[in-house]
């Protein structure tokens, strides 16, 4: 068979075209710069970008809007629509519906198994799951809250899987001078509704010590806008129980864009418990009506210090430790 030769231009026009995908949108600035070629491909990989942030992952697309005067670019993250075990592997992912490739969506069917948690098998066997009658249904008020899960009879179409199904309502990500991307609706929401899973990495309290010494430097020279979360759940005696750590600095969904707001926002955080995992999932459902165009925010400092709920274990308070910042304080 005959091998065609490239031209030298054909050739880099391919090569860019796989690699260019993959870069930072800083790294993706500076390629542009080098040549006609690069800047056209670059040109198209931002366009894909900013059209979508959840990369096809979400059922409607999430576009970045920038109508400030000094256009900046978002920080790079890799999308993953539920919290999963951090890897020692890198991962890398492209965009522009290219993104269920690669190691984040292993990672997120380990998510949901049970043997991953070394997990507790408390499931229900409903075949139609419903409230009052399903063992895995709690009151939402509650502050921690379970939902079916891997252990259950029962399929992922159960109307006690709400927060699993990824995000549910249009949303945009918007530039603000002073705060920088900040997540609003584009739709009404109502009280009460599930608006979006803090999915990032499981981080063990080590790990997250060491992220957050560096994220301090990096975000300090304003180099990144750092997203990890840590909470507390704790026993009625007060000793904390468990600690988790959930970082979406580097992989991440959505949420990683909410911004503070001093008065609590329009954001209640709800700890998730899937019936076979051991590890909850933090989620966000709207605590007021919000209507469309609203940046969506919660209080970083005081929120969840008033969640308190009572679950079969006893009295469990969520607390807040430290959130999204270098300015980090540990208990
Ligand atoms: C998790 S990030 C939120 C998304 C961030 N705005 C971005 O552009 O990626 C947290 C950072 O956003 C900024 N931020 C959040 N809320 C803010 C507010 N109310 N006013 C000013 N900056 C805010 C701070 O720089 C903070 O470190």
């Amino acid at each position: 068979m005959k091998r065609e030769t490239l031209t030298y231009e054909q050739f880099l026009h391919q090569w860019a075209s796989q690699v260019l995908p993959y870069l930072s949108p800083r790294d993706l600035a500076a390629a542009a710069c080098a040549c006609r070629t690069l800047s056209y491909i670059a040109a198209g990989v931002t366009s894909r970008r900013t059209a979508d942030a959840a990369r096809s992952l979400e059922r409607y697309q999430i576009p970045f809007l920038d109508s400030t005067i000094s256009p900046h670019p978002y920080s790079h993250f890799i999308y993953t629509r539920h919290t999963i075990i951090s890897s020692p592997s890198s991962f890398s992912q492209s965009w522009g519906g290219e993104a269920s490739k690669g190691t984040v969506t292993d990672c997120e069917r380990l998510q949901g198994s049970s043997s991953c948690f070394g997990g507790i098998e408390v499931g229900c066997d409903c075949d139609s799951c419903k409230q009052g009658r399903c063992s895995c249904w709690s009151g939402m008020e509650l502050g921690v809250f379970k939902e079916c899960g891997e252990s259950c009879r029962c399929g992922l179409m159960c109307e006690n899987r709400k927060t699993q199904a990824g995000i549910r309502i249009r949303l945009n990500i918007v530039r603000n001078e002073r705060k920088g991307w900040g997540l609003h609706a584009t739709e009404a929401i109502r009280k009460g509704d599930f608006v979006c899973e803090y999915a990032g990495e499981y981080l063990t309290t080590e790990e997250a010590r060491i992220r957050l010494k560096t994220y301090d430097e990096l975000s300090s020279k304003g180099r990144i806008s750092p997203a990890l979360l840590v909470v507390r759940e704790h026993l009625p005696s007060g000793k904390a129980c468990l600690r988790i750590n959930i970082d979406a600095t580097k992989i991440g969904n959505v949420s990683r864009f909410i911004n503070h707001s001093c008065d609590g926002g329009n954001l209640k955080a709800v700890l998730v418990r899937n019936s076979g995992s051991l590890l909850p999932r933090l989620c966000f459902f709207a605590s007021m009506d919000i209507s469309e165009d609203e940046e969506l925010s919660f209080s970083y400092d005081s929120f969840s210090s008033s969640v308190m709920g009572r679950s079969k274990a006893g009295v469990n308070k969520l607390r807040l430790v430290a959130l999204f910042d270098a300015e980090v304080v540990f208990e």
